[in-house]
């Protein structure tokens, strides 16, 4: 697939991504053995400030003038000299396999100072004017923790619309034509798992291997969502938190589609990279709560590669998201996103059992 816009911004999203998985992968492995406490969440902070701090030394290398909206703040590390070396030493040591990649992203990270500084240029307030990165550098860290699906993700902005997109779902399998899956868990190997998708609007979204590093970003597959005529054959898929969208409408919602397949419950934003590729087609999820804001690194990489494969994305309102007015979605609530052809029919379904709760 040719993509002639964003060439650089899509090579940098995909090579910062997966250097940042490299990292991710490594403190998950380090959890297993023990090696980082395993009975709390210190394998996430450690895995989220690691991979955000790779990922802003990659973009700060290449477009210094952007503005990036990212999850992490370092005060917690600047004030616990343990973690902060702990961290240090892992993005230290953290590289991809080519020199030219590499040296591409702009080599090594001077020393700790630095590393905390970059993490912190994270804090943009985001908006509607000019160029904006969104990163999560762990979406899904309850999944990381328990050996599920989590995703390492990042996207550009221009003007308030997304133009590029990358996600790195390191337990996602590496075929597209595999089944839903909720997660690799923690004895198995990574053999035959990792996935990169990307998009660029207007060019079409694709996946490749995590562990391919390649110099051309047009080097992968191009994804589409499963065409669906029946939707009693759908497949789709939610949060496995029950706190971060409500199971029980979204059971609703499935029953009066007439689905007969359970739910596949999976962390992250993997669940947009799923049903992109067609491994599963309706992605629900409905609010549990009057107040919380979506989060924009939370869903602006998986919103465009779901569109650019074919689907559609909107809130429970039907409005597309809008990721033009801050760090949060505040003027979306809930997220619907399922192909194109069927989503006004799955909108239908959302609404008639929202109304219902009235
Ligand atoms: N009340 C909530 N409603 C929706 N999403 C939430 C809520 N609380 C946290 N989240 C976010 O949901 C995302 C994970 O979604 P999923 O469960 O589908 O994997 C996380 O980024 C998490 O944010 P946080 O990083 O602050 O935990
Ligand atoms: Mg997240
Ligand atoms: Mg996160
Ligand atoms: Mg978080």
């Amino acid at each position: 697939m040719r993509r002639d816009k964003y060439e650089k911004e899509l090579l940098v999203a995909q090579l910062a991504v997966q250097r940042a998985s490299i990292l991710t992968k490594r403190v998950f492995h380090e959890k297993a053995k023990g090696t980082v406490d395993k009975n709390d969440k210190s394998p996430v902070t450690i895995g989220d400030f690691g991979a955000q701090a790779l990922i802003i030394a990659a973009l700060q290398h290449n477009f210094p003038d952007d503005a990036i909206v990212a999850e992490e703040e370092s005060a917690k590390l600047r004030e616990d000299e343990n973690l902060r070396s702990t961290v240090w030493e892992l993005v230290r040591d953290t590289k991809l396999d080519s020199p030219d990649a590499e040296a591409l992203l702009g080599g090594p990270i001077k020393d700790a100072d630095a590393m905390v500084e970059l993490i912190d240029k994270g804090n943009s307030p985001g908006g509607s004017q000019g160029r904006i990165w969104a990163i999560d550098p762990i979406d899904g860290t309850k999944g990381f923790l328990r050996g599920g699906q989590y995703a390492v993700c990042l996207a550009l902005m221009v003007d308030g619309d997304v133009k590029v997109g990358a996600l790195g779902c390191p337990n996602l399998p590496v075929d597209d034509a595999a089944r839903l899956t909720a997660g690799i868990g923690e004895n198995q190997t990574d053999e035959g798992h990792g996935v990169l998708f990307s998009a660029v609007l207007g060019q079409g979204a694709t996946s490749r291997p995590l562990a391919t590093v390649s110099l051309d970003p047009n080097a992968g597959t191009p994804i589409s969502m499963r065409a669906i005529d029946d939707l009693t054959k759908a497949n789709f898929c939610e949060s496995v938190e029950a706190g971060h969208s409500s199971h029980g409408d979204q059971a609703a919602i499935s029953q009066k589609l007439g689905i007969t397949a359970p739910s596949v419950r999976m962390d992250s934003q993997a669940k947009y990279g799923s049903i992109a590729r067609g491994a599963g087609d309706i992605y629900l999820r409905l609010p549990v709560s009057a107040t919380y804001q979506e989060k924009i690194w939370d869903h602006a990489a998986g919103d465009l590669i779901v569109r650019e494969a074919g689907g559609q994305v909107t809130d429970v309102h039907g409005k597309r998201l809008d990721f033009s007015v801050g760090r949060t979605l505040a003027n979306n609530k809930g997220v619907v996103a399922a192909p194109l052809a069927v989503h006004g029919k799955v909108l239908e379904a959302v609404q008639e059992v929202l109304s219902a709760k009235l």
